[in-house]
């Protein structure tokens, strides 16, 4: 792997339609580097998905990409911009989403939250906000459960309704951390369909999975991530056995044939 180069680099000029570019970034927490030598980009209308084991730094990339925590060596663009300038553009979904299920807030109310980046905190949210968080809602197969208290959601229903948040802020990158972990069948679906209506039009997406299947079924594009990149590419190029291997260890690899079926998320090896 290749040493990063040191100090923040000054940025090339973005090609047009690049959502993100990650190039050679190492990010660290105190000083102590998490991920080094990313090298990485994402068009519009792509999905990418972020594989590897527990600790291996997704959530680590996906916070630098907010702008929540600094890059030491390298630069990550967003949109063009700095992560932090260009946020009001970018939703977040999170792991576990810091709401309180007992919260008193319906999940009409959740899902006009996405409208705030755009309208200010300050300005009540108008008819229009209310329409296309309505939308946001319905995309998402939750139309009906507008009124319905957040908290008395199903965790895959909660998920969906925080995609639907994400949706009505009108991203052009979305990133999502670990979205089906623990989402039933149907959640799955809603969100899989949501996702693809969004690359439609435009948006880019990055999703932190463990889920192969669903990196093949949902990602054009994948990136192999244990402390150091191990591979970015097409799907069916960089989802191999032999990158999972190096990625994941090959204690931590259930193959079939020459196919991993399963590789397992607690194999950090540099942990
Ligand atoms: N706030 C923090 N301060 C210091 N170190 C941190 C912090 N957050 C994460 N780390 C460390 O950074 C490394 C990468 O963690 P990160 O959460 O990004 O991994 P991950 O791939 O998202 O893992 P998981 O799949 O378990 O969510 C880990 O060693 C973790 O302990």
């Amino acid at each position: 792997m290749a040493e990063p180069a040191s100090g923040p680099a000054t940025p090339t000029a973005l090609p047009v339609g690049v959502a993100l570019r990650i190039e050679h970034a190492t990010v660290a927490y105190d000083g102590t580097p998490a991920l080094q030598d990313v090298d990485a980009q994402v068009l519009p209308g792509e999905t990418v998905a972020l594989i590897g084991p527990n600790g291996a730094g997704k959530s680590t990339l996906i916070k630098a990409v907010l702008g929540l925590v600094p890059v030491t060596a390298g630069t990550i663009t967003v949109l063009g911009k700095p992560p932090a300038a260009a946020r009001r553009d970018v939703a977040y979904v999170p792991q576990a989403d810091t709401l309180d299920p007992e919260f008193p807030i319906s999940v009409a109310q959740v899902v006009l939250m996405g409208r705030y980046r755009r309208t200010g905190w300050l300005r009540r949210p108008g008819r229009a906000d209310r329409r296309i968080a309505a939308e946001a809602l319905a995309q998402v197969g939750l139309a009906d459960r507008a009124k319905a208290r957040f908290g008395t959601l199903s965790g895959g229903q909660r998920q969906r309704v925080l995609l639907a948040r994400a949706i009505a802020q009108q991203p052009r990158l979305l990133l999502l951390d670990e979205p089906f972990n623990g989402v039933d069948a149907l959640s799955q679906d809603a969100l899989l369909t949501a996702i693809a209506v969004l690359k439609r039009r435009g948006a880019a997406v990055v999703i932190s999975t463990h889920d192969l299947t669903l990196a093949h079924l949902a990602c054009d594009a994948a990136c192999l991530l244990n402390r150091h990149m191990y591979g970015f590419g097409p799907v069916h190029d960089v989802i191999t056995p032999a990158l999972l291997r190096a990625t994941y260890g090959s204690q931590a690899l259930e193959l079939r044939g020459d196919r991993v079926i399963v590789a397992h998320p607690i194999a950090n090896r540099h942990a």
